[in-house]
């Protein structure tokens, strides 16, 4: 039932003397209705094992498997939804465009994207803002219209990297409620990746970067 297994993964950038391991030889494992925060100081790893979860990064040593989800990007990119940290959404597109056009990308009807965008609107608690464009929105509510994009998708595994990180302590706490309830109802794995104790301390388990090695309590590790 595993979502996604990392088995000794790694990730180097660049060669020779320039070379950067950002991730080390890293053994985890995300199953269903996981609740995952990875911590660790800036420039651990976090970002680059979060993508490597998802598939958007290459693995330089050791592999990465989605048993659950499928191996091609395609199987995938239907099942994994991430939430990034910065600004994501297309400026000149409104809320509801920006939510639904990513469902559409993974070949739902357009029918069926604004239905689910509809409804990832209002469980985000963002349907007053369907038509007002994305470069009008403040950071928070940019966030929050960035997770009922994910949530459209249906997705099975959620990816979040700092999804508060950009935001005051008050706004991240309640985008944290939204994302955790999201998740909630749909019942999909959750992943975040942060430096902040205090959003640790809201996931289950909890994965700790330091310097690209990655720690797994034993208890919590690969099943
Ligand atoms: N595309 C890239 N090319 C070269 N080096 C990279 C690349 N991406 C990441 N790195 C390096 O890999 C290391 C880990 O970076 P990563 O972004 O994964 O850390 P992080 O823990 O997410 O940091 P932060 O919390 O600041 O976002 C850093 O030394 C970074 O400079």
């Amino acid at each position: 039932m595993t979502l996604v297994r990392c088995t000794e993964a790694a990730r180097t950038f660049g060669q020779g003397d320039q070379a950067v391991v950002a991730v080390h030889g890293s053994t985890c494992a995300v199953e269903p209705g996981a609740r995952i925060a990875i911590t660790g100081s800036s420039g651990s790893g976090k970002s680059t094992l979060l993508h490597l979860l998802a598939g958007l990064e290459t693995p330089t040593g050791g592999a990465v498997e989605w048993p659950e989800l499928g191996n091609s990007a395609a199987e995938r990119s239907r099942d994994i939804a991430v939430v990034f940290q910065g600004p994501s959404l297309l400026p000149a597109l409104t809320v509801a465009e920006n939510v639904g056009l990513a469902a559409v990308l993974t070949g739902v009807s357009e029918t069926e994207a604004d239905r689910r965008a509809a409804a990832a609107m209002e469980t985000v608690g963002v349907a007053m803002l369907t038509d007002q464009l994305a470069d009008t929105l403040s950071g928070g509510q940019a966030q929050r219209v960035a997770i009922a994009r994910a949530i459209a998708l249906r997705p099975r595994l959620v990816l979040a990297d700092e999804p508060t990180g950009q935001l005051d302590g008050e706004t991240g706490a309640h985008v944290l409620d939204v994302l955790m309830a999201a998740v909630a109802e749909t019942g999909a794995a959750l992943v975040v990746t942060t430096h902040d104790p205090a959003v640790a301390g809201r996931l289950g388990e909890h994965w700790q970067m330091n310097d690209g090695r990655l720690v797994v309590p034993a208890r919590e590790g690969v099943r």
